[in-house]
């Protein structure tokens, strides 16, 4: 099996990579860093670094790269039975345009064999959404070949790859938790069912997508903005501040009420789930900045993301909400020099005051509980 990879960064090069190279599929990346095309073509392999209580340095070998904005991309496309992503979920949209191309080549040469799409990023049926991105910019006189032909399969990806420890120079370093779970949605594939050691088929996925960013992401995004409002540098040391992780194990107890109403989560698991995350969060041998994961805030805030969904359920199901409002109003708090969406965050606060800006973010109604509540515990976070 053949296979091209958009985004070698951390998951790509730390999970989903490793894993396709691990079952021996002919594995290439496709990426913008020149730095890493280099790295990955000169070398054509680079270590996992596996930690835990007991550590592993696992090699993958015999990968290659191609720029993702090139010929060479849209070539692979054309021959290549799988396409995965992990290039964050608003660079999906850039990179439709390629695959598209890469599509109505595959067409012409004839390649009517079965190919599958799966973006592994964290949102909620990501590939459907790329999948929008990609019809877009195909002619519409191909669209019913790609109908037939491609398989686009949504997934829901865990495991934490924080970006490399400072001052290493290496680019292809990575290190990652022992944890890992990638589930793929069995009722989207094109031909005959992968075999792929590491990728479980469900034909339930929405439980498991919702599971994994309504409990995890929700918890790690609200340990990031409480840690970075205590003055914590990382996860491990958010979450062992006893005042975050009281406010993050309640919201992911809210988050969680909702999930066992919706899919009919068994409470006593779903209890040991969220148990087992505030382990993962407190792992010993990852250094996790609260700014890598409360990037995008904007995002984190919107509708459909990891706090306002879950806090919608709550409203849904008239349950308590009171952690998620707390986390939510320290979202509105998060500060990053590095990330556009802090910056735009910071404007429009004081363009527009916290209600309004909640409101618009988020699509909550200006004139509701949740933002006044939300409002009313930021305003009292300085
Ligand atoms: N790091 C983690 O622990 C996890 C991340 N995810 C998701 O995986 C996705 C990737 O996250 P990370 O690997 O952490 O990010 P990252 O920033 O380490 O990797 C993204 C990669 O995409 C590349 N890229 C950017 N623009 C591109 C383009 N136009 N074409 C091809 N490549 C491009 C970047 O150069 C980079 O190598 C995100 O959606 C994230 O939410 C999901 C689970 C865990
Ligand atoms: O990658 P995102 O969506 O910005 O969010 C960061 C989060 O994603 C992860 O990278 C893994 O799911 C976590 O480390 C963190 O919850």
């Amino acid at each position: 099996m053949k296979a091209l990879h958009f985004g070698a960064g951390n998951i790509g090069r730390g999970f989903i990579g490793k894993l396709l190279a691990d079952a021996q599929v002919e594995l290439t990346f496709a990426d913008v860093s020149p730095a890493l095309l280099d790295a990955l073509n000169s070398r054509k392999g680079y270590d996992v670094h596996v930690v835990g209580e007991q550590a592993t340095v696992e090699p993958v070998s015999n990968v290659s790269a191609v720029n993702s904005a090139g010929q060479d991309a849209i070539n692979l496309i054309a021959q290549v039975d799988l396409v995965t992503t992990a290039v964050g979920p608003t660079v999906l949209e850039k990179i439709a345009g390629n695959v598209a191309k890469g599509l109505v080549l595959r067409h012409q040469q004839g390649n009517d064999s079965p190919l599958n799409i799966i973006a592994c990023e964290n949102m909620v049926r990501g590939t459907s959404q790329f999948k929008q991105h990609v019809f877009n910019a195909l002619p519409e006189d191909e669209k019913v070949w790609v109908e037939a032909h491609v398989g686009f399969v949504d997934s829901a990806v865990d495991r934490i790859v924080p970006p490399a420890a400072a001052g290493t120079t290496d680019p292809l370093e990575v290190t990652v938790e022992t944890f890992s779970e990638w589930i793929v949605d069995k009722t989207q594939f094109k031909g005959p069912l992968p075999d792929i050691k590491g990728m479980e088929l469900t034909d339930n996925l929405m439980a498991f997508v919702e599971r994994k960013l309504f409990t995890l992401n929700t918890g790690h995004a609200i340990t990031a903005y409480l840690g970075q409002q205590a003055g914590h540098a990382t996860i491990r040391d958010a979450i062992l501040d006893p005042q975050v992780r009281a406010v993050v194990k309640g919201a992911m107890e809210e988050s969680g009420a909702v999930l066992i109403k919706r899919y009919g989560f068994d409470a006593d698991k779903h209890a040991a789930y969220i148990q087992k995350i505030l382990s993962r969060f407190e792992n010993p041998y990852l250094h996790d900045d609260v700014e890598r994961v409360g990037r995008q805030p904007l995002r984190k805030l919107s509708a459909g993301d990891r706090l306002i969904k879950p806090l919608l359920g709550t409203e849904e199901y008239q349950l308590p909400h009171a952690n998620l409002v707390v986390g939510i109003a320290a979202a509105m708090r998060y500060r990053s020099e590095q990330d556009p969406q802090a910056q735009e965050l910071v404007a429009l606060l004081s363009k527009l005051g916290p209600k309004a800006t909640l409101a618009q973010i988020s699509g909550l109604p200006i004139d509701g509980e949740v933002v006044a509540q939300a409002v009313s515990v930021y305003e009292k976070m300085h």
